[in-house]
């Protein structure tokens, strides 16, 4: 309880890691705050989707490193061990008990309140608490919507019946199905495909457009589809599921819009997110339940006066990653602080107090095989939004590093430079290993580091980060 009553600086919903951050953010600035969760502190990226889906992924990236070199190849005899992989899961998502992000709150002087909380007119929200009771928390500065997100279903015949799975069940499976269906051309599609194929599923992956990953750099999709193919997906492009039926014996069957039948004992479906805003009290602020909650660059909503509500993380739908709900959680609390104490802003872009990188410098990693890395703009984002850009590719099987980590490595670079700056706008790398290449070119992207310098950033050799160089060279001419 805060010192006065039921009443708190600061009220944030949703203890993911964007809410964590956040009420950490705002008590490092003095602030009293409470955190309001209704499952478990950690959200969803602890226990349903980063951490359980990396921790089935790892092992198969292992194990194909160690096919991909003359030598260890012949030291690799057998598969992965499906119920070590996936005890090593269970205890990534902590078995899916929250005691020691709990014990971290306590630690830092966080109140947390379990329960469904509801905003209830401004300043003030009411929690459902697990006891059946209520509460009614008030709030002096602000209430910080951290709410996230929840798997998006199509509206199919059949499906609320067929018990399909969404991320959840995908990432938190106890046993590995002897065929699964796959509905969706995005990351949580590729990915769990990639890892349950690997842990020895017939996968069957249907896509609706005619590429995989589709705001990613066309080559992007392509290495994955070739990976995926390579390992044995079935891969079927174009396609939709027009309804889903569970026969008593367990069988889902998808009826497809090009006439065929898919039978498989489980089927996943990969379409998007929608927010957990459907019952959150937003009609009491204004708001349409339901809806993304969209902010200015200090995590204000723009649609709600007086200046108190914030929202925060997927929920503000800016940018659905983790890190980068970090990030608006660390700048969005001190930016609470700052106002609480009357402290000035720094507003500029890039400014202490502005979430300035969802815009422009936002980084990803797709963990597939091959990997896909990838910063800021691709070249067809950048042009759309009026960048005189020019793209230059490098062959990443050219790099002596990454034949060295890799006999017949495959893979490709893409920088998109702006022409008018010379700076970079974004950075694609797709291959195996490439996944920590990417703070670099993060780096080089949100510093806006000019390519005149960035000649002077030598990459060691032999490793694959000699792609800097190379790109520079090809832009040079
Ligand atoms: C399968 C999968 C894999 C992913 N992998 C990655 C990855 O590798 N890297 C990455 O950066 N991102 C990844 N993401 C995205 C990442 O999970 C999200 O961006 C991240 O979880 C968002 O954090 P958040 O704190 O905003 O929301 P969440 O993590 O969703 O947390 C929101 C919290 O609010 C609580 N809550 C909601 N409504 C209420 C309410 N009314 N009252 C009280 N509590 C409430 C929820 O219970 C939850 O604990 C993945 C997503 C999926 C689905
Ligand atoms: N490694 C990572 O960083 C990582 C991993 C997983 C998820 N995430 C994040 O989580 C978020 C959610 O991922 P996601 O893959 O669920 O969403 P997404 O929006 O990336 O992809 C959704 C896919 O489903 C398809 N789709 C939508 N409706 C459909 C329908 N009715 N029928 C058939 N196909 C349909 C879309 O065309 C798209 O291919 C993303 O923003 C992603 O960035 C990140």
């Amino acid at each position: 309880m805060g010192a006065d009553g039921d009443s708190y600086d600061v009220v944030v919903v949703g203890a993911g890691p964007t809410g964590e951050n956040l009420a950490d953010r705002a008590r490092a600035g003095g602030l009293s705050v409470a955190i309001v969760e209704g499952e478990l502190v950690g959200g969803e990226c602890s226990y349903w989707a980063c951490m359980p889906s990396k921790a089935l992924l790892r092992p198969a990236a292992a194990l194909a490193d160690a096919r991909r070199l003359a030598g260890t190849r012949e030291a690799v005899t057998g598969e992965l061990d499906a119920g070590a992989v996936l005890k090593r899961r269970d205890e990534f998502a902590s078995n899916w008990q929250d005691d020691g992000q709990v014990a971290w709150l306590a630690s830092v002087g966080i109140d947390l309140v379990r329960g469904h909380g509801r905003l209830d007119g401004e300043r003030r929200v009411t929690v459902e608490t697990p006891e059946g009771g209520r509460r009614t928390l008030t709030a002096r500065h602000a209430v910080a919507v951290c709410t996230g997100t929840r798997a998006a279903l199509p509206d199919l015949p059949g499906l609320a019946e067929a018990k399909v799975w969404t991320s959840r069940e995908a990432t938190s499976a106890g046993s590995v199905p002897g065929r699964l269906a796959v509905v969706g051309g995005g990351v949580v599609a590729v990915e769990m495909a990639h890892a349950w194929r690997a842990l020895g599923s017939e996968v069957t992956l249907l896509v609706r457009g005619a590429r995989l990953l589709d705001r990613t750099e066309d080559f992007a999709g392509q290495l994955v589809a070739d990976g995926l193919r390579a390992a044995g997906v079935d891969i079927r492009l174009g396609v939709s599921a027009t309804s889903v039926h569970r026969a008593e014996d367990g069988t889902v069957t998808l009826a497809l819009d090009d006439g065929t039948r898919l039978p498989a004992d489980e089927v996943l479906f990969a379409t998007g997110r929608v927010p957990n805003t459907a019952d959150l009290g937003l009609e009491t602020v204004g708001l349409t339940p339901g809806s993304w909650i969209t902010t200015d660059d200090t995590g204000l909503a723009t649609d709600v006066p007086g200046g108190w509500l914030y929202a925060a993380g997927d929920v503000n739908h800016r940018a659905l990653l983790t890190h980068q709900g970090k990030y608006q959680g660390r700048i969005f609390g001190q930016v609470i602080a700052d106002r609480a104490a009357d402290r000035l802003l720094d507003l500029a872009p890039w400014g202490r107090s502005v979430a300035t990188a969802d815009r422009t410098a936002v980084p990803q990693v797709v963990f597939t095989d091959p990997e896909v890395a990838a910063v800021g703009l691709s070249r067809r984002q950048a042009e759309d939004a009026g960048l005189r850009v020019r793209a230059v590719d490098f062959d990443l099987g050219n790099v002596a590093g990454a034949s060295l980590y890799a006999d017949d490595y495959r893979g490709r670079a893409r920088a998109v430079v702006d022409l008018d700056r010379e700076t970079l706008v974004g950075v694609t790398f797709v291959g195996p290993g490439v996944a920590e290449l990417l703070h670099s070119a993060t780096v080089a992207v949100a510093g806006e580091v000019p390519l005149s310098r960035l000649w002077h950033a030598v990459p060691a050799y032999p490793t694959i980060s000699e792609v800097w160089l190379r790109l520079l060279e090809a832009y040079r001419g």
